[in-house]
C-alpha cells in the first residue's frame, strides 16, 4: 500500500526517526508529520525523486526518470532488532490510514480493440501487478461493445462502492468514461445537460487513463508521457489534476463531451476518413491524414466566440501548463462559465463583435483548412508539443485556432511545424483566440474544391482521394470530438472548469524541487531483517 508522498522539509516535526543498516552502511532514516520520509542518510546530496514502498523484506519505491516517466525500484533496510521493526512498521501503518487521496478500489475497464489491441496484456502484465501490491482492489470489466463502458456507469455502477474509475485503451475509451461519469452525476443532481448555459456538477471520482490507444493525446497531455506503468503509479500515488470539460450542442441539444480536440474539416475530415479503415491500428490515421491533406479541402462558415479573461493569457504566450499551474488556479477562481441566458447572432460580414449577458462575442466569417478548438495542448507522440502547445488544462478556456484558405505548400508548413519547435500559430493565414465559448455555423451551400490537379506532381493520387472524399456531396465537413464524429456542423460550444479530475499531476517541471520529492510505500509484511 503506498503510504504517502514524501518531502525533505527540515523544519517538519519528527515521528520516528532511527539509524537503520543500508548496502553496509549505518543511515539515519527519519519518518515526519507531513507525511515526510526523509531518507537522510549522507546521502541526500543524490537528489533523485523517489517514493519507497515497503513489501514484504523490501522496501520499494517509485522515482522518477527521464522524460517525465516514472518507476518502481526496490531497496532492503535492515533494522537492529524486531522491536524497532515494529516501531516502524506500526507507524508506518498509522500514517497510511490517515491518507484518503490514495484509491483502495478501483473500477477499471479495458477496451480490447484499441491501439494495437494490446489493452489486456497491458493491464494484466505491466498494471495488475503494481495495482495488487499496492493493495488496491478491483473489479475489471473487459467491455464487449462501444458504449458498454459508458452506458455501465450511467446506469448500473454503485459509485460509492469505487474511489475512482480506470480506463485502459485510448481517448475514445476515456471520453466513454467522461461521458458515463459526467451524465451520471448530472441525472443524480437532475441537472438538465440540454441547456447550453447550465452550470454542470463536477464529478466525485476521479479517472485514471491507462495508455493503449491510437492517439493517447489525454494521457501524454496530463502525464507527458503515454507510459503505462507512470499512469499506473499516478493512480497509486493518488495524484489528483483537475480538467475542463467542453459542452457541445445542437439547437440546444446535448450532443457530446469533449476533453481534448474539437476539431472541424481538416481533422474532422481524416477521422471520417480513418474509421473506415480501422482494421489498420494506429496508422490509419497516417494514411488518412495524407490522404485528407492531398483533397486541400476548404470550408466556409462563420464562427462567434467570447474571449476569455485577460489574466488567463493567450495561446501565444509561452506560458505551459505545468504541476500545480497558476493560470489554472487564475480560471479556477475566475469561475469561467457564468450562467444566464446569453443571446446571440452570428453576423454576415466578415468579423463584427455582438453584446452579451456575459462579455462581448466575436464574429469571423471565412474559408477554412480547419477550425479546432484545443481544450488542453493536445501533445501525443505525433505532436509531443501539441496543438496549441500553451492550452492549460484546467483554466476553463479553450484555445480556438482557425486556419484560413491558404496553399497546400502554406498548409503543409503549418502542419510541419506540429512536430518540432517551430510555432505554427506564426503564419499569415492561421490565428489563435482562447475563448470561453464558441460557435460556428457553415455556409449552407455546396463548396467547391479548391484542389488544382495541375499543380501537384502527385496528380493521380491526388485525382482518386479527390473523387473518393467523404463531404465532398455536402459541402461540410464532421466535427472530430476526440475522436467521434458528431452529426452535426452547427454547434454550440461552452468550456466547464474543472468539471472533472484524474489520477495524474499535470506535466512535471524538471526543476530541482522535483527531485527532491519522495514517498514511500508499505506492505503489512515489512519484515527486516536483523
Ligand atoms: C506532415 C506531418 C503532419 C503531422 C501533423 C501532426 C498533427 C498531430 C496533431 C494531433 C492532435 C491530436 C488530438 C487528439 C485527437 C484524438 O482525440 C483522436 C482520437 O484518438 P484515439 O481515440 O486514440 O484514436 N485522434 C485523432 O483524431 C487523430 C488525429 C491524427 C491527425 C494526423
Ligand atoms: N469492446 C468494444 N468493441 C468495439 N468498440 C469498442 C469496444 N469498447 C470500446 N469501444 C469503442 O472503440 C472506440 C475506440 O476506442 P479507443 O480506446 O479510443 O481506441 P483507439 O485509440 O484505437 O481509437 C471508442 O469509440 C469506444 O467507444
Ligand atoms: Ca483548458
Amino acid at each position: 500500500m503506498l503510504i504517502s508522498e514524501f518531502f525533505i522539509m527540515v523544519n517538519q516535526p519528527t515521528l520516528l526517526s532511527s539509524q537503520l543498516f543500508y548496502e553496509n552502511r549505518v543511515v539515519e532514516v527519519t519518518l515526519n508529520r507531513v507525511m515526510l520520509g526523509l531518507w537522510k542518510e549522507i546521502e541526500t546530496r543524490r537528489k533523485r525523486s523517489a517514493s519507497f514502498n515497503c513489501i514484504s523484506k523490501d522496501v520499494s519505491y517509485t522515482e522518477r526518470t527521464k522524460h517525465h516517466c516514472w518507476r518502481c525500484k526496490d531497496i532492503i533496510f535492515h533494522c537492529l532488532d524486531k522491536a524497532q521493526r515494529q516501531q516502524w512498521v506500526q507507524t508506518i501503518n498509522n500514517q497510511l490510514s490517515l491518507l484518503s487521496i490514495r484509491p483502495k478500489r478501483l473500477l477499471v475497464y479495458i477496451n480490447p480493440y484499441s491501439g494495437k489491441q494490446r489493452g489486456k496484456w497491458i493491464y494484466e502484465q505491466r498494471v495488475a501487478p503494481l495495482f495488487s501490491r499496492a493493495s488496491i482492489s478491483t473489479d475489471v470489466i473487459v467491455t464487449e461493445s462501444a458504449n458498454h463502458a459508458r452506458d455501465h456507469l450511467k446506469t448500473e455502477v454503485d459509485l460509492k462502492q469505487c474511489d475512482g474509475v480506470v480506463c485502459v485503451g485510448g481517448d475514445g475509451m476515456f471520453s466513454e468514461v467522461v461521458h458515463g461519469l459526467v451524465s451520471r452525476t448530472q441525472s443524480d443532481s437532475r441537472v438538465d445537460q440540454n441547456q447550453p448555459n447550465q452550470d454542470l456538477v463536477p464529478c466525485a471520482l476521479r479517472i485514471g487513463i491507462i495508455p493503449a490507444g491510437s492517439t493517447d493525446c489525454i494521457c501524454y497531455s496530463t502525464t507527458g508521457t503515454n507510459d503505462p506503468v507512470t499512469s499506473a503509479l499516478h493512480i497509486i500515488m493518488g495524484d489528483s489534476q483537475p480538467m475542463d470539460v467542453c459542452s457541445v450542442h445542437h439547437n440546444n441539444t446535448f450532443l457530446r463531451y469533449s476533453v481534448s480536440l474539437l476539431g472541424y474539416g481538416f481533422y474532422g475530415d481524416v477521422l471520417t476518413d480513418s474509421e473506415r479503415k480501422r482494421w489498420m491500428g494506429p496508422s490509419r490515421y497516417d494514411f488518412s491524414g495524407l490522404k485528407t491533406f492531398l483533397t486541400h479541402q476548404y470550408y466556409e462558415g462563420t464562427v462567434a466566440f467570447l474571449p476569455a479573461k485577460d489574466n488567463l493569457g493567450n495561446p501565444r504566450d509561452k506560458i505551459k501548463c505545468r504541476t500545480r499551474c497558476h493560470i489554472c488556479e487564475q480560471g479556477a477562481n475566475n469561475g469561467q462559465l457564468l450562467s444566464g441566458d446569453h443571446v446571440y447572432k452570428m453576423a454576415e460580414e466578415n468579423s463584427d463583435e455582438e453584446t452579451s449577458g456575459d462579455g462581448v462575442w466575436r464574429v469571423i466569417r471565412g474559408k477554412f483548412l480547419a477550425i479546432n478548438a484545443a481544450c488542453m495542448s493536445c501533445a501525443c507522440p505525433r505532436s509531443p508539443r501539441g496543438l496549441s502547445p500553451y492550452a492549460h488544462l484546467a483554466d476553463g478556456t479553450t484555445d480556438l485556432i482557425l486556419v484560413r484558405k491558404a496553399s497546400r505548400l502554406d498548409f503543409l508548413r503549418h502542419l510541419i511545424r506540429h512536430t518540432n519547435k517551430d510555432d505554427q500559430f506564426d503564419m499569415s493565414f492561421v490565428e489563435v483566440h482562447r475563448v470561453r465559448r464558441f460557435r460556428f455555423a457553415p455556409k449552407h451551400s455546396n463548396v467547391i474544391s479548391e484542389v488544382d490537379l495541375s499543380e501537384t506532381s502527385g496528380k493521380k493520387i491526388c485525382n482518386q482521394v479527390c473523387t473518393a472524399h467523404p463531404n465532398n456531396d455536402t459541402g461540410h465537413s464532421n466535427w472530430n470530438c476526440d475522436g467521434e464524429i458528431l452529426p452535426h456542423a452547427d454547434i454550440q460550444v461552452s468550456v466547464h472548469c474543472q468539471l472533472i479530475r484524474l489520477f495524474a499531476r499535470g506535466v512535471e517541471r524538471g526543476t530541482t524541487f522535483d527531485t527532491y520529492t519522495w514517498s514511500v510505500i508499505e506492505g503489512s509484511n515489512l519484515s527486516w531483517q536483523a
